[in-house]
């Protein structure tokens, strides 16, 4: 389902966010529709991740409504926000795995909320999810400080994985991987949000990501969503930054690479 009827998973209105006198968001709107990827782009300090981190309930805007999964995270009770916990998954930009755990245990740390889960069934549950992000078995006994950054950014995914998500929230998956590891990680994440329903979340700069896996763009430009869209119509949008973006030469060269595959 990736039309305008789609289900809509998420619901941003009116969001304004402040640092002390540094407005961020100022009456940001978006929609995330049930199953799509949807790329977040815009200039650095735009304020994607500071609205990553609002969506999921780890920082609160200074005014606006979020709506999860029909619930208003900001008035959601200890239960409704458990509940939503459970039905979404995070990984961000350094991974954020806690060093002294395996990966197979970080895998872990998710599950440990849920009841009634042994300790055999959730160390094999993290095998599968460790399988399904692309890494190899034997990954699941190393630690983070062990593993290459393209693997600790899987091993990220496959903690974002743990409960079965709903949505998942990437933000900037791609950066720091060579090409060759990044348009791996892009191809993951596309046929994992195919095979399982996914919506994504993805917080980018990444043209090549945007080509290959993105079904919508929005773009944060001017403290708010200024565009949303394909990829297609980003090329038709007369905003200075908006035309540069997708104009320039990196935009060209993605697209050119995009057309060949
Ligand atoms: N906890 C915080 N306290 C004060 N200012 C913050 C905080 N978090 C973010 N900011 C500011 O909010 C703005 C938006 O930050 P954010 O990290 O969301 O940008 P971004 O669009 O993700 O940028 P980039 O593309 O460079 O990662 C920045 O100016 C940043 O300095």
């Amino acid at each position: 389902m990736r039309n305008a009827d789609a289900e809509i998973v998420i619901r941003v209105r009116g969001l304004v966010t402040r640092f002390g006198p540094q407005v961020v968001h100022d009456g940001l709107d978006l929609d995330v529709r049930r199953g799509e990827i949807l790329g977040i782009v815009g200039g650095s300090g735009t304020g994607k991740s500071v609205l990553l981190r609002e969506i999921v309930g780890l920082m609160r805007p200074a005014a606006g409504q979020i709506e999860m999964l029909g619930t208003d995270v900001q008035q959601a009770t200890e239960a409704e926000r458990a509940m939503l916990e459970s039905r979404i998954g995070v990984m961000f930009q350094d991974g954020a795995l806690f060093s002294s755990l395996t990966v197979r245990e970080n895998v872990e740390v998710p599950m440990r909320a849920v009841p009634g889960l042994d300790p055999a069934t959730r160390a094999a549950l993290a095998d599968l999810k460790i399988s399904l992000a692309g890494l190899p078995y034997l990954a699941g006994d190393k630690y983070p400080s062990e593993l290459s950054g393209g693997m600790r950014k899987r091993a990220g995914l496959a903690r974002a994985l743990a409960r079965d998500p709903e949505i998942v929230f990437l933000d900037e998956p791609t950066a720091g991987l060579d090409p060759i590891g990044a348009s791996a990680f892009d191809r993951l994440i596309h046929r994992l949000s195919r095979a399982m329903g996914l919506t994504v979340f993805l917080v980018t700069h990444d043209l090549d990501t945007l080509h290959a896996v993105c079904d919508r763009v929005a773009v944060l430009a001017e403290r708010r969503v200024l565009v949303t869209g394909t990829m297609q119509e980003m090329l038709d949008v007369d905003h200075p930054w908006v035309h540069d973006y997708f104009h320039g030469p990196r935009a060209r060269a993605a697209l050119a690479t995009a057309g060949k595959e």
